[in-house]
C-alpha cells in the first residue's frame, strides 16, 4: 500500500479505485480486470445478476476475499422501487451496502435528486450503508449528508461517455465542503481522468466503462489502478501552485558571476 488507506462507514480501503462489473466481454475477463485493477469493491447491478441463486455466473466471478460487493439500484424510478430493490438485495446478496441509482431518463442516465433524497433517507432509517450516486451538486450532497450516508457519488460525467470531468467546478465545492467520503462516480474515460480527480483531493473514483469496453481491459484496469494510486500520491503530497508569471528552476546567478 503507498497511499492512505481510507474508511467508509468503518470499513477500511486500500484501493481507492472502485469498479463496475457491466460490458465486458465475459465474466472470466471481468474477473481478471477486476483483480489487476487492485479495487475491493465491486459495484454489481441487480437487475443483471440472480442473486437468488449461488449460481450466478457474474456473482460466481466475484467471489474472492478481497472483493466486497456494493449492489446497485439502476433501472429503478422512484424512491420506492429503490426501497424495494435494497431489500431484496440485501437479503440475497447478504450485504446492507448500497449504490442508490435513481435515473428515469434512459437517454441521458441523470440521476433523480429528489428521489434519491427521499429514498436515502428511508434507506438510512432502514440500516443501509448508502453511497448515492448524484449529479455534482454541492447543496444536494450536504442534504444528503444531513439524512446520514455513507459517501456521496458525484458525476463526473454522464455513464459510459468517457468523457471526465465535465463538473470539476462544483465536484471542487463538493470535496471542499465534504464530511463524508466523495467517490467521484461515471464518466471517467482514461487513466487521466482518473488521476485528475484523485489530484484534487476526491477519495475514491468509480470506473466501469472505460476498463470493460478497452481492446485489453487487463491492461487497462492495472493502468487506471496506476493512474488512481499516482493521483493520491500527488494530492497527498501536495502539488506545486500555479503561477501567472515564470519562475526559474535554477538560480540565474551563477552565469551572472562569470560574466
Ligand atoms: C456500474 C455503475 O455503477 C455505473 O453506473 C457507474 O456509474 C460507472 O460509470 P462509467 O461506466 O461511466 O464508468
Amino acid at each position: 500500500m503507498i497511499t492512505q488507506p481510507f474508511v467508509i462507514a468503518g470499513q477500511s480501503f486500500s484501493s481507492r479505485l472502485f469498479t463496475g462489473t457491466g460490458k465486458f466481454g465475459s465474466t472470466q475477463l471481468m474477473e481478471e480486470a477486476l483483480l489487476a485493477s487492485g479495487t475491493e469493491l465491486v459495484t454489481v447491478a441487480l437487475k443483471r445478476v440472480d442473486a437468488y441463486t449461488h449460481q450466478d455466473d457474474t456473482l460466481v466471478h466475484l467471489t474472492h476475499s478481497r472483493l466486497r460487493l456494493l449492489p446497485n439500484t439502476s433501472g429503478v424510478r422512484t424512491a420506492r422501487e429503490a426501497v424495494f430493490a435494497a431489500q431484496m438485495a440485501r437479503e440475497a446478496l447478504e450485504t446492507n451496502w448500497l449504490k442508490l441509482e435513481i435515473h428515469p431518463d434512459p437517454k441521458y442516465l441523470l440521476p433523480d435528486p429528489i428521489e434519491t433524497l427521499n429514498a436515502a433517507r428511508e434507506l438510512v432509517k432502514l440500516g443501509f450503508i448508502v453511497l448515492p450516486y448524484i449529479h455534482a451538486d454541492p447543496v444536494l450532497c450536504k442534504r444528503l449528508e444531513e439524512v446520514g450516508v455513507a459517501a456521496v457519488m458525484p458525476l463526473g460525467a454522464p455513464i459510459g461517455t468517457n468523457k471526465g470531468l465535465r463538473t470539476i467546478d462544483f465536484l471542487k465545492i463538493i470535496i471542499e465542503q465534504s464530511r463524508v467520503p466523495v467517490v467521484i462516480d461515471a464518466g471517467l474515460g482514461a487513466p487521466s481522468h482518473a488521476a485528475a480527480a484523485m489530484e484534487l483531493g476526491a477519495d475514491a473514483v468509480l470506473v466501469n466503462t472505460a476498463i470493460a469496453v478497452s481492446d485489453d481491459p487487463v491492461r487497462m484496469a492495472t493502468a487506471f489502478r496506476m493512474a488512481v494510486e499516482a493521483g493520491r500520491l500527488a494530492y497527498e503530497a501536495r502539488l506545486a501552485r500555479p503561477a501567472t508569471t515564470a519562475n526559474a528552476s535554477s538560480p540565474l546567478t551563477a552565469f551572472l558571476d562569470e560574466l
